[in-house]
């Protein structure tokens, strides 16, 4: 049925709520590990063959079928031509280089202090708080200030609840009517009857609104752009002398449309499933509390960041919670080029679309066995360097994620910062909250509530 229609993988992802990237291990059990899952798309589950469609050489492109439906179509992330796409990129990687990264911990620091600051009082008050709402409203209050130098000031609003991040949630949620009905289409027709038909839009069309005028804003007057500390995105691509030339102002909007949504989401989505599985694994707090005060002995003296990519143990709990949450759970497609190619020893003729997801290779037994089972220390076995090429939440090669020096500061900071400073508990979350859907990144059908108590020195 799905090799004669895209209504089947329809079928599964909007009437079942973003049920094909499951239903696709059931497929693979019955057919094998080469699955033609809608007509021209084959979708692959050996965790080998993740390197032959994701890598440095850029010869298979991004499918338009998938990147253009999300509405911003002329930006790193969805730009299908890829020589377009690396000039685009080569523009503001160096602004999430290592380097740089480095020199944004004040910054990063700043906001999970301020997120901590929060958790206090929701101990004072000795009420549970939305966690991963609170780890979301930090990241985008990071890179509103640092790509665009206004910060969101997210953290200030009560229950961690800001207009956008709700509109970013909600619009994630409609992720499965994009992908069938692409946004572009949707949005030619009037606004009040795409509010009518999808009233989930209502917050995207607010964010867009809110970044149009933005960028309006900076085009007309660059010299606003002079008020902050280091180089913003707006910067590099306004600058006259900026390879490619200078992105027209809706390319402008894409951009900072996807980084809103990439460089929240993502990694809030990462630390709330690691704490959830911190908190529910018995023993697992305590001892990440022990080995993070080996860095942090004096809760006043914060360590750097450098300090705590030390700690082994930190570094295995975060690889093992972007392992469990796997960043991205949509298949990524891609499309094969006019030479055709091999994969499997099968050859694929060109223009067919081939993909593989993130959960197919993090939840393969072979490699990582009791794969549903959190368990940092696979990280820290004799053998663990080899499993690393198997961690690809930030995908691989020349679209792999521009932003993952950033996470992983986030995550450091974050992870440290929350478990040094508090003994917590899951409270009123079951396993089926934390459930998730397909909805590009995986949204868990419920919150995660926490309670907190401040930990003494
Ligand atoms: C734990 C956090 C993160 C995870 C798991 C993650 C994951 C990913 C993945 C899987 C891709 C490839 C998507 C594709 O091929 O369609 C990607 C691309 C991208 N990410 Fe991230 N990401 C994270 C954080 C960030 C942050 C903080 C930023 C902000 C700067 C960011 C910006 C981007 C951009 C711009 C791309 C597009 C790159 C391209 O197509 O050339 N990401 N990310």
């Amino acid at each position: 049925m799905a090799a004669v229609t895209g209504w089947y993988a329809g079928y599964w992802d909007l009437y079942r709520g973003g049920q094909m990237v499951n239903h696709l291990v059931d497929l693979h059990k019955e057919y094998g590990p080469i699955v033609r899952c809608e007509p021209n798309h084959l979708h692959f589950s050996s965790p080998e063959v993740y390197s032959t469609i994701y890598n440095a050489t850029g010869k298979l492109t991004k499918d338009p079928n998938l990147y253009l439906s999300f509405g911003a179509n002329d930006s790193v992330f969805t730009l299908v031509d890829p020589t377009i796409a690396r000039t685009r990129r080569e523009v503001i990687s160096p602004m999430f280089s290592r380097r740089m990264v480095l020199s944004l911990q004040p910054l990063i620091s700043g906001k999970f202090r301020k997120l901590c600051g929060k958790f206090s009082s929701y101990a004072d008050r000795d009420e549970a708080a939305d966690m991963a709402s609170g780890f979301r409203s930090a990241s985008i209050d990071i890179i509103t200030q640092y790509c665009y130098g206004e910060c969101l000031d997210s953290l200030d609003v009560e229950g961690f609840k800001h207009d956008i991040l709700l509109s970013i949630k909600a619009t994630s949620k409609a992720f499965w009517v994009v992908k069938y009905f692409p946004m572009d289409w949707i949005l030619t027709l009037p606004a009040n009857l795409t509010l009518r038909l999808m009233p989930e839009l209502k917050g995207f069309l607010a964010v867009r609104d809110n970044i149009e005028a933005q960028v309006k804003r900076y085009m007309k007057n660059p010299s606003l752009l002079e008020k902050s500390s280091h180089p913003t995105v707006y910067q590099r691509f306004l600058d006259p002398d900026v390879k490619g030339g200078i992105p027209k102002a809706s390319a402008l909007a894409d951009e900072a449309q996807n980084l809103f949504f990439a460089g929240s989401d993502t990694v809030g989505t990462t630390l709330a499933f690691g704490t959830y599985h911190i908190l529910t694994t018995p023993g697992l707090q305590e001892k990440l509390f022990a080995e993070i005060c080996q860095v942090w002995p004096v809760l006043e003296e914060e360590p750097t960041y450098d300090q705590l990519e030390k700690s082994a143990y930190l570094t295995a709990i975060i690889k093992e919670s972007l392992r469990i949450s796997h960043g991205v759970v949509t298949p990524l497609t891609r499309v094969v080029p006019a030479s055709g190619m091999t994969i499997q020893d099968q050859p694929i003729p060109d223009g067919t679309v081939v993909s593989m997801d993130v959960p197919t290779v993090h939840l393969n037994p072979n490699i990582f066995p009791s794969p549903n089972t959190f368990l940092p220390t696979r990280w820290l076995d004799s053998n663990a360097k080899d499993l690393d090429k198997y961690l690809v939440a930030f995908s691989k090669g020349s679209r792999a994620c521009i932003g993952s020096n950033l996470a992983w500061a986030e995550m450091y900071i974050g992870f440290a910062g929350v478990f040094r400073r508090f003994e917590m508990a899951v409270w009123e979350t079951s396993k089926e909250d934390m459930e998730w859907m397909d909805c590009f990144t995986p949204i868990t059908r419920g919150d995660l509530k926490v309670k907190f108590k401040v930990r003494g020195e």
